[in-house]
Parts: C-alpha cells; structure tokens; sequence
C-alpha cells in the first residue's frame, strides 16, 4: 500500500528513536519495534525511519519491517536521508536535509506520488527554494531544545505563520515538540509534528502519541 494518495500531510509525526543496541540484538529490536507500534497505534499518523547505522543490511531489515508496521496501522512511512532505501522498500517517500540531496533527483527516482519533505531550518528562503524544486512538505526547527539534536539552529515561532502566508505546502515543526507546546505550534501554523523524545522516552508511548495527535 501507498498511503500517498489518501493520507494527509496532517498530525502527528514520529520519528524512529535510536535503539539501545546498534548492533540490533534481537531483543532491542522487538523492544524498539513494540515502542514505535505502540506510537502507531496511539494515532501517529506518519512514520519515518531515521538511523545513521552505516551498516545497509540492518537499515533493509528495519525498513521492511517498519514498511510493514505503517501499513498494519494505515500510517505513512518516509525514509530519512536514504532515496534508494526508500524505493528499495516501497516506503511513501524520503526526508530531505540540506546536504541529503535533490528534491528533483529524488522526484525522479521516486515518483510523481511520492512524499519529499525538505529541512528549511530556521529559513524561509530555503522553504521557498524547496517548494519550487518540487517538495511535498517542508520542516522547519527546532522550535524548542532538542535533547535528540542539542545543537539544532532555533527557530521562532512566528516563522510558522510567515511560511503558512508565503507558501502552499504542508508545514511540519520539529525539535522539543511535547504535548505541552504542541498546540502553540498547530495554531502557529504547523500542519505536522515531528517528534523523537517526547514519545519514546515517556513511560507509555502509546498515550503520548495519542495526547499529541489529539492536538490535531
Ligand atoms: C521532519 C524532519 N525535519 C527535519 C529533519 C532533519 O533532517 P536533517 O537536517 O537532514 O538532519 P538528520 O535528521 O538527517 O540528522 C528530519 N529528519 N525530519
Ligand atoms: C532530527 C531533528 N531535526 C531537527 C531540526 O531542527 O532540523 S530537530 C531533530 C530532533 C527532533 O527530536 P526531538 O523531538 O527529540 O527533539
Ligand atoms: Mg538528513
């Protein structure tokens, strides 16, 4: 299934948390998995799978794995960073950063259909330039201190209704996000929510996943 044609770029976001043992035992996976299920079942609408493991085995098992989880719960599921992995594994689309390559390119390998969303950082002028490149969302942040990114570039929350005035694209906040500050940020402009620590270190994911995408 590709969710890309029904699923609005709306609501709450997930992003894979690192796992405990990188080298992927199998105990941590399921632990790491049952988290990001829970995530999903809590009402997580969209999924992307961030890890900066350079070994592609891994990434290809997690990937599968997660492709088949988002379409068990009718959620989206984006790769971070990685076009191929994406295309390798059927995922709806790709997140890119700055130095993570072109919106054109990744457009081409991956589809008319396909989900790219861009990091603008804190900077307009990057959304603009992402939009006309043929982006599908952009991200800005971090809109308060990221204990998953500390040395993320902050971003001022009226930088939300400036991009919301100036641009026709879904706009997704990311860096701090918690069920505390989530609602500032929808009714500044944000679309989506993109969030790490505030749901996979809480006591019961699933209950904070369903707290923040009630916000939407
Ligand atoms: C939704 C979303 N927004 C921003 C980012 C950050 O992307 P990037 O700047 O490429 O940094 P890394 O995540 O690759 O470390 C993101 N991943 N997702
Ligand atoms: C991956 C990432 N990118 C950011 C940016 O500002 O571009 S902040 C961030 C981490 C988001 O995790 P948490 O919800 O734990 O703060
Ligand atoms: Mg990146």
């Amino acid at each position: 299934m590709n969710c890309t044609e029904v699923l609005p770029l709306q609501g709450l976001y997930v992003i894979t948390p690192q796992r405990a043992n990188k080298a992927g035992a199998a105990g941590d996976q399921a632990a790491w998995l049952a988290r990001i299920e829970a995530a999903l079942a809590g009402g997580a609408r969209w999924l992307q799978y961030r890890d900066k493991s350079p070994d592609p085995g891994q990434r290809l098992a997690d990937a599968g794995m997660l492709r088949a989880l988002t379409q068990r719960h009718g959620a989206g599921l984006i790769i971070n960073d990685d076009v191929a992995l994406a295309q390798a594994v059927g995922a709806d689309g790709v997140h890119l950063g700055q130095e993570d390559g072109s919106v054109p390119e990744a457009r081409t390998l991956l589809g008319p259909a396909a989900i790219i969303g861009v990091t603008c950082h804190d900077r307009i002028d990057l959304a603009l330039e992402a939009a006309a490149a043929g982006a599908s969302y952009v991200a800005f942040g971090a809109f308060f201190p990221s204990r998953s990114k500390p040395k993320a570039t902050l971003a001022p929350l009226n930088l939300l209704s400036q991009a919301r005035a100036e641009l026709d694209l879904p706009i997704c906040a990311i860096g701090g996000v918690n069920a505390g500050n989530a609602a500032e940020l929808k009714a500044a402009g944000a679309d989506l929510i993109a969030v790490i620590d505030a749901v996979f270190t809480a006591d019961d994911p699933r209950l904070t996943a369903t707290q923040l995408a009630a916000i939407f």
